[in-house]
């Protein structure tokens, strides 16, 4: 399946309209650290996040510790920022 790599103005348009995420890697990637009350909540939007993830065949990059959790979006099809990984994020917002 094809990917398009998107374009720096489609990216930095599509990260604006998402609160808290921010460019990482040069600008091919995107990352946001989410913090949570303890383990559990974070453990339930992990598990949250991770169905969703399986289901769109999308997968976040992410670091827990406790109550944080740090997820980077790329899309390694299309070496650098997607479509997709905005969807994802969009997704993960709306949770
Ligand atoms: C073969 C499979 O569809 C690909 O490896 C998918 C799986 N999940 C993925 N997740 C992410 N974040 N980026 C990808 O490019 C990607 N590609």
């Amino acid at each position: 399946m094809t990917v398009e790599k998107l374009t720096p103005s489609e990216a930095e348009a599509g990260l604006s309209e998402l609160d808290g995420w921010d460019f990482a890697r040069d600008g091919d990637a995107m990352r946001k650290v989410f913090k949570f009350a303890d383990f559990s909540e974070a453990w339930g939007f992990m598990n949250r996040v991770a169905l969703i993830a399986e289901k769109s065949d999308h997968h976040p990059e992410w670091f827990n510790v406790y109550n944080k959790v740090d997820i980077t979006l790329t899309t390694h099809d299309a070496g650098g920022l997607s479509q997709r990984d905005l969807d994802m994020a969009r997704v993960i917002e709306a949770l």
